[in-house]
């Protein structure tokens, strides 16, 4: 059987990468993968283990078909390497870190993909975005005011989506994902 894609989603700050990685080993363990995108931001940049490249090379990974998705925010192109599909026709879920804006294309090539969305209370998002300090404090009330484009009702109609608060300890955070992934039967 095919496995399934889980779309991590959450603002800027709210501990997708965190989680992320956190969850590896527990989530290998379930058959589960997880991907390392490719990103235009810079290698010396702190953050997730992702595949930093000039804007050059990923328009060339882009028309070479290198994706199975991408998307530009905040001001960088991101791509989640095409060897995500042959891992979920070899039946592994694999897990990734996308973008809420591009929810809607991410549905129409996986239509039973598993929405996880990580929220955090606005007060702390704010704090933890400033002492990443990954982006400048400009920035920072960039990602933050992009939140309010996203709609209250931005899974209305998501058939499958596991809710998560991150305001607490990360590693509650990751118990609690374990243990709605196994409800869900989602990794094999
Ligand atoms: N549960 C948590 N408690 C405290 N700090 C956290 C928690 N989760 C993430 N962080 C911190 O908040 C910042 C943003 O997390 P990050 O994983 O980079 O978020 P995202 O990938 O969603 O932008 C990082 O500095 C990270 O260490
Ligand atoms: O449409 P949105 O939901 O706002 O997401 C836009 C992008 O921001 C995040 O990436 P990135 O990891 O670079 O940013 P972050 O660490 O600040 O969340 C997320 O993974 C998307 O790639």
């Amino acid at each position: 059987m095919a496995g399934r894609l889980i779309y991590l989603i959450g603002p800027s700050g709210s501990g997708k990468d965190s989680l992320l990685d956190a969850a590896r080993e527990p989530m290998a363990a379930r058959g589960c993968r997880i991907v390392r995108r490719v990103i235009t931001r810079s290698a010396e940049a702190k953050g997730e283990a992702a595949q930093a490249v000039s804007v050059e090379q990923f328009n060339q990974l882009q028309a070479e078909g290198a994706f199975a998705l991408d998307w530009f925010a905040n001001g960088l192109h991101y791509g989640i390497p095409k060897e995500i599909d042959q891992w979920l026709a070899d039946g592994h879920d694999v897990l990734i870190n996308g973008s809420r804006g591009h929810l809607s294309q991410a549905r129409e090539r996986y239509p039973d993909l598993l929405v996880v969305l990580l929220s955090v209370d606005q007060a702390v998002l704010r704090q933890r975005l400033l002492a990443r300090g990954r982006e400048s404090a400009d920035e920072v009330e960039e990602r933050l005011t992009r939140n309010a484009q996203f709609a209250d009702d931005l899974l209305a109609d998501v058939p499958s989506v596991i809710v998560l608060d991150n305001s607490g300890a990360l590693e509650h955070t990751v118990t609690r994902l374990l243990q709605r992934i196994d409800r869900e039967h989602a990794c094999v």
